[in-house]
């Protein structure tokens, strides 16, 4: 049984993707969606990652989640390579409505993966109620899911991944559904549960002011076939609130920054092209950039 007492030692690779590569193939055809993907994640880090849209973020976490075989290259956890839902590992989606049963409650939705990990009842019984404390949620364990809030069920898909004690949470986009204040509260909700469990977290958003909010590191994706534009490291204080960091003049660079990649991803620049340019020391034809977004001003902030 994986619990947080055999957790890996921080600091350690917990995610190894390298040379990935993914080409769906059917009789229409083949879309090669992910070329080349190469990263670590190591041991209690927060890592997001952002990108166009149809760049292939759900694709990867596909088959980082043991879900989609991978086409060449290889993806390992914990040193051991995935070709199936790895043991250790919980995944959260954006749509909170058809990951929950309708017809259990609460505290029987946070149960379930615990009976099928054939924990004993009383401690599947200490699980569930930390883990919907830990949300909030420690009032409702009884109500069903249609009798919450589209947060408070994203709440309790938090915890029923939580109360599961995985090495690594998968985050696919969990926040796009819910309103802005919501979606804050959830976002200081992840922060707190990883700073307090020590998780691995790889959290997928299509917004980019949330992935530096969480992050300590983004992971800027091209547009497909996909390869990583950049990894952005994230020097902001490790306690963060969302008035004091979202004012913090490195949280509007990173921002700018992180904004200008994606532009120039949607536009189809790629990483070879920058090594082309480099190479004949010839003027830049790269597509216009952050000075003419909506961002102008703040590239230099
Ligand atoms: N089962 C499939 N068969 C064929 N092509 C697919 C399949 N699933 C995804 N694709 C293609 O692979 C590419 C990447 O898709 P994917 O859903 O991974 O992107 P994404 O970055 O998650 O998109 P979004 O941000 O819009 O959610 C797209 O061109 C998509 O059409």
């Amino acid at each position: 049984m994986t619990t947080t007492t055999d957790r890996p030692t921080p600091g350690s690779t917990m995610l190894d993707v390298s040379g990935l590569k993914k080409v769906y193939t059917s009789s229409t055809g083949s879309t090669e969606a992910i070329r080349d993907l190469t990263f670590q994640v190591k041991a209690g880090e927060m890592v997001c990652i952002v990108g166009p849209s149809g760049a292939g973020k759900t694709t990867l976490l596909r088959c980082i989640s043991g879900l989609l075989p991978p086409t060449a290259g290889t993806v390992s956890l914990e040193g051991e390579t995935v070709a199936g839902p790895p043991k250790g590992m919980a995944v959260v989606f954006q749509e909170y409505a058809r990951s929950l049963f309708p017809w259990l409650t609460v505290e029987q939705n946070v149960e379930l993966p615990l009976k099928e990990k054939r924990i004993g009842k009383a401690e599947r019984r200490r699980l569930v109620d930390t883990a919907l404390e830990a949300v909030g949620l420690g009032d409702v364990p009884r109500s069903y899911p249609w009798q919450l809030s589209g947060g408070m069920q994203q709440r309790v898909a938090i915890a029923r991944a939580v109360a599961y004690e995985p090495h690594i949470l998968l985050m696919d986009e969990p926040f796009a559904a819910v309103d802005a204040q919501t979606r804050a509260d959830l976002e200081d909700l992840v922060r707190a549960l990883w700073h307090r469990l020590g998780v691995t977290v790889l959290f997928v958003t299509h917004d980019i002011d949330e992935s530096i909010y969480l992050g300590q590191r983004v992971l800027v994706l091209s547009g497909r076939p996909t390869v990583i534009l950049e990894d952005v490291q994230v020097n902001l204080p490790a306690q963060r609130d969302q008035l004091t960091t979202r004012n913090d003049p490195e949280f509007a660079r990173l921002r700018a920054h992180v904004y200008d990649l994606v532009q120039k991803a949607k536009r189809g620049y790629r990483p070879e092209d920058a090594v082309a340019v480099a190479s004949t020391g010839g003027p830049s034809d790269l597509p216009p950039t952050v000075g003419d977004g909506p961002y102008a001003g703040l590239a230099g902030a």
